[in-house]
């Protein structure tokens, strides 16, 4: 049974004015989430992310559609029961929505004073918290004192106080430096492996995408207009709103301009090699275009990590006699997709 089920659901708050137009946030989307998934939800602004995680945890009402969460319809429940549905979802901010007026320690214990938990429970799990997260020192800080990224680990901590299976995370690490969203990062990635928790993460950088989720789901004007498992939507992207995604991580083949100051300094062919995934070594082709007498330089791209496999995109110019180069061409395309790049 998955842990998220939304059918055809829709959102419309009434317009802000007399007269004025309703706003369709949300569109009619069908989305499933199975447990222990990490799933990046990406958009611009407005394109209706927030409204939709505010669905799922049920701060907003649907309009029409269905709403399961592990398995229960939620969109027909009434407020008591809603907060049992609740507490089984934790969620974190970009803004971290942390207590100024409590310590670290205090801003973790909240949700478990509210669902009542009894004291001796509560001090053992907030101390096993803060040990996860890594901040047992700060206990007794105040919110004030704490780095952006000490403060979003409060916030994982206080969102995981009452065991719940789902985290949502909503632009957690917008407000951060690429180092420490690296660290946020990294704990959620154990959020999910050690502690199984699914996590819905919504974002607009999709770098944080490609560093944590398995599976991405794009959204366009209150719609789901792409899925897929990461690696996939990254190699072939369909959509043009994908496509301007994929283009901030994933450098493709240089543009006209630089393709033709590249030209200007280096003779010869230019080839475009997309690796994706381990099962084509860099050295067998590079390899093989030495057996043939040809000698390269790279000019443009790069190779990352995705979901644990090689990913990118590397443009060679490829140097030697024209018949050489074309045999080696050849035989290259047999290892991996190449494009030559016209002059
Ligand atoms: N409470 C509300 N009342 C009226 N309109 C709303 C409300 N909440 C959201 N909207 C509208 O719904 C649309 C989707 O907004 P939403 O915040 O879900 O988008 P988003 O993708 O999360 O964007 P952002 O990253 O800017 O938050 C927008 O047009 C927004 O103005």
């Amino acid at each position: 049974m998955p842990l998220v089920e939304m059918t055809d659901v829709r959102k419309t708050f009434p317009a802000a004015t007399r007269g004025g137009q309703d706003v369709e946030a949300i569109r009619g989307v069908d989305l499933t989430v199975e447990a222990g998934e990490i799933v990046g939800v990406v958009g611009y602004s407005g394109a209706g992310k927030s409204t939709l995680v505010r669905l799922i945890n049920a701060l907003e009402t649907t309009t029409s559609g269905s709403v399961r969460i592990g398995g229960r319809e939620i969109t027909t429940l009434k407020e008591r029961e809603l907060r049992e549905v609740r507490l089984g979802i934790g969620m974190i901010f970009q803004q971290f929505n942390l207590f100024r007026s409590r310590t670290v320690w205090g801003n973790i214990a909240y949700p478990l004073e509210v669902a009542g938990v009894a004291k001796d429970e509560r001090n053992r799990r907030i101390s096993d918290l803060l040990h996860f997260v890594g901040l047992a020192d700060k206990a007794h800080s105040h919110v004030e004192q704490l780095s952006g990224g000490q403060k979003q680990r409060v916030g994982i901590a206080r969102a995981l106080a009452t065991n719940p299976s789902l985290l949502l995370a909503d632009e957690s690490t917008s407000a951060l430096d690429p180092e420490t969203t690296q660290e946020v990062l990294a704990l959620l990635r154990r959020v999910n492996r050690e502690l199984g928790i699914t996590i819905i993460v919504i974002t607009h950088e999709m770098d944080v995408v490609r560093s944590l989720a398995q599976r991405v789901v794009v959204m366009e004007a209150g719609r789901i207009v792409e899925e897929g498992p990461v690696l996939q939507v990254l190699s072939d992207p369909q959509q043009p709103v994908t496509r301007r995604f994929v283009a901030t991580i994933v450098d493709d083949e240089p543009d006209p301009e630089a393709l033709a100051a590249l030209h200007s300094r280096h003779a010869g062919t230019f080839v475009k090699l997309a690796f994706r995934g381990d099962d084509v070594r860099q050295s067998d082709v590079f390899a093989e275009l030495l057996r043939h007498g040809v000698t390269f330089e790279l000019v443009y791209g790069g190779i990352e990590e995705v979901q644990g496999e090689t990913f990118g995109n590397l443009t060679l110019a490829l140097d030697g006699d024209p018949d050489a180069v074309r045999t080696a061409v050849a035989a290259v395309r047999d290892l991996v997709p190449t494009t030559e790049l016209a002059r």
